[in-house]
């Protein structure tokens, strides 16, 4: 089974890797290999990086990839959709599942742009994130309806070869999208800020990344592990009369959770305007 990506950039790169890392098994017993794999790109940079990364074929032509693959992952930012699929749209075959990792655009609009039905094409939106990178993405799948239960089962394994899938319904995609998909980059500025703190305090920088990290990894294990309440959690830290009830009112008064939840608001209102 052919497997292939048009744009090779960050979370196509995540993917990849994450397929790779594994050496995924699908149903009927086969690994996924990089024979298996190609993928196009814009500039001749970014194929040859990615040709020597992974040992994937690449290919400057966008056709090419859609013509053999057996699923198409389309990895290209939303706002190139229209010239890619266009330019593919006479090449793909009928039978091939196309999964569109892409934010905001509906079934509707991807089917549309290829001049399909979304419910007889097999398509299948997802919304991954970068710690697939590492075996721990967490990716939103939302099949189209003309995409089969076997289709779904493909995805999921591909999917789930670099973390958790879980199925969802499009209307909550926009909000995978953000909470899933954007969020990293804010937990990302949240480890740098913690370990900025530590280094204004005496800390080696290299020593507070990896003690801040490790905390947030913890903690969201924590979470994970115990289904028990967020808050809950929190409260278990703070000991009264404490030094962390300290810390936890200076992030109120600068308006931590409200920051958290507008941020996630602001990625749902532009995935809804693209
Ligand atoms: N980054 C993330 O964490 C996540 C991203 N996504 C989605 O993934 C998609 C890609 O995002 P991301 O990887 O961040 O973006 P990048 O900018 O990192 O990658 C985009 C890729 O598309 C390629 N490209 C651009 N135009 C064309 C074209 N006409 N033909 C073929 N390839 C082309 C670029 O080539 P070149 O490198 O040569 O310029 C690049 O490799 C988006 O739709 C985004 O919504 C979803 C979840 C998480
Ligand atoms: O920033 C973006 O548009 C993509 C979608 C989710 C994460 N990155």
């Amino acid at each position: 089974m052919k497997i292939g990506f048009i744009g090779l950039g960050n979370m196509a790169t995540a993917i990849i890797g994450g397929l790779l890392r594994e050496g995924t098994v699908l149903a009927d017993g086969t690994a996924v290999t990089a024979a298996d794999l190609i993928g196009s790109a814009k500039t001749e940079a970014t194929r040859q990086a990615k040709a020597t990364q992974f040992g994937i074929a690449v290919t400057a032509d966008n056709r090419e990839v859609a013509a053999v693959a057996d699923v198409l992952v389309l990895a290209v930012k939303p706002q190139f959709f229209p010239e890619v699929t266009t330019e593919i749209r006479g090449a793909v075959n009928e039978n091939t599942l196309v999964i569109s990792i892409a934010a905001g655009l509906t079934l509707e609009r991807i089917a549309a742009l290829f001049g399909r039905d979304e419910n007889t094409m097999r398509l299948i939106r997802c919304m991954p994130n970068t710690p697939a990178l590492v075996n721990a993405g967490c990716t939103a799948v939302c099949p189209g309806t003309g995409a089969t239960e076997d289709d779904e089962a493909l995805c999921l394994a591909l999917m789930e070869s670099f973390g958790h899938a879980i199925v969802i319904p499009e209307r909550l995609m926009d909000a995978a999208s953000a909470v899933a998909g954007s969020s990293p980059a804010f937990v990302f500025m949240f480890i740098e800020a913690l370990a900025d703190g530590a280094v204004e305090a005496g800390m080696p920088r290299a020593q507070a990344y990896e003690f801040a990290a490790a905390a947030v990894a913890g903690s969201a294990q924590l979470v994970l592990e115990t289904g028990r309440h967020p808050g809950d959690l929190k409260d278990m830290v703070c000991s009264p009369g404490g030094t962390t009830i300290e810390g936890v009112k200076a992030l109120e008064q600068r308006g931590f959770r409200a920051a958290a939840m507008e941020a996630v608001g602001a990625c749902v209102a532009k995935a809804k305007a693209l």
